[in-house]
């Protein structure tokens, strides 16, 4: 299936790095690591666009014009709790960007998303917007992200996440065409369970140690 609003970010780094993220055996510390790891070559890709000014400067050896990223600050949006794990990776990379939040948890059994945190930073009109989370499955939980950030008009709008599915990048592609999706991988379906296959299990699970039964 062919997804033109879709980049897979395909480098042999990151495919090794995900290869060991996916692995039962790889320990919380070290899923948390490589997530970082990989969102920063996410984000290199993602933000091959941001805009650039030019700007005077002096070496030791003479006067140049460089480039210093452009005014309007970049907004990260995570969704909780797994996106947290890719929002450290794109930071590293614009520590000075400003962070919304949005609060989803997929209702095991309609697989719908539930929406409980929203607060975003103020005049999204003139800002770029990444929403990230790494797991992409139905693509209920982005789609309903999308749409609640549009809300506040964001001047651009794009959406980073490690794995994707057929599926899942269907549904967004439906819902939000104008969006382009970053991901590390596209797998091969979905479970009965809405659960991306081979994938990696449960993000946010896998992310801070807990398990999904109370
Ligand atoms: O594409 P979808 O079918 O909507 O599934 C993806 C969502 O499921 C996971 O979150 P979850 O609901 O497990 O919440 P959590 O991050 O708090 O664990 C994941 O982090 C996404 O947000
Ligand atoms: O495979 C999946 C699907 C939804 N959420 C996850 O964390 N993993
Ligand atoms: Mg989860």
């Amino acid at each position: 299936m062919d997804f033109p609003n879709c980049t897979v970010v395909d480098h042999p780094l990151v495919k090794h790095k995900l290869t060991v993220m996916r692995r039962t055996d790889t320990s919380t510390a070290s899923f948390r690591a490589l997530l970082e790891e990989i969102s920063l070559m996410l984000g290199y890709e993602a933000l091959r666009d941001l805009k650039l000014r030019e700007e005077e400067i002096e070496t030791p050896m003479a006067r140049t014009t460089g480039w210093a990223l452009d005014g309007k600050k970049l907004v990260l949006v995570p969704i909780l709790r797994a996106g947290q794990g890719i929002l450290d990776g794109l930071l590293q990379l614009v520590p000075s960007a400003r962070v919304g939040h949005i609060g989803l948890y997929r209702d095991p059994e309609s697989l719908g998303a539930v929406e409980y945190y929203y607060r975003v930073p103020a005049n999204l009109e003139d800002r770029d917007v990444i929403v990230c989370d790494p797991m992409l499955a139905t693509g209920n939980s982005a789609v309903a992200a999308l749409q609640r950030v549009k809300r506040s008009r964001p001047g651009s709008l794009r959406f980073v996440c490690l794995l994707a599915c057929p599926e899942g990048l269907t549904n967004l592609r439906e819902h939000h065409p104008d969006v382009r999706v970053f991901t590390a991988a596209i797998d091969e379906k979905l479970d009965s369970h809405g659960y991306i296959l081979p994938g990696l299990g449960d993000a946010g699970d896998r992310l801070f140690g807990t398990k999904s039964v109370d």
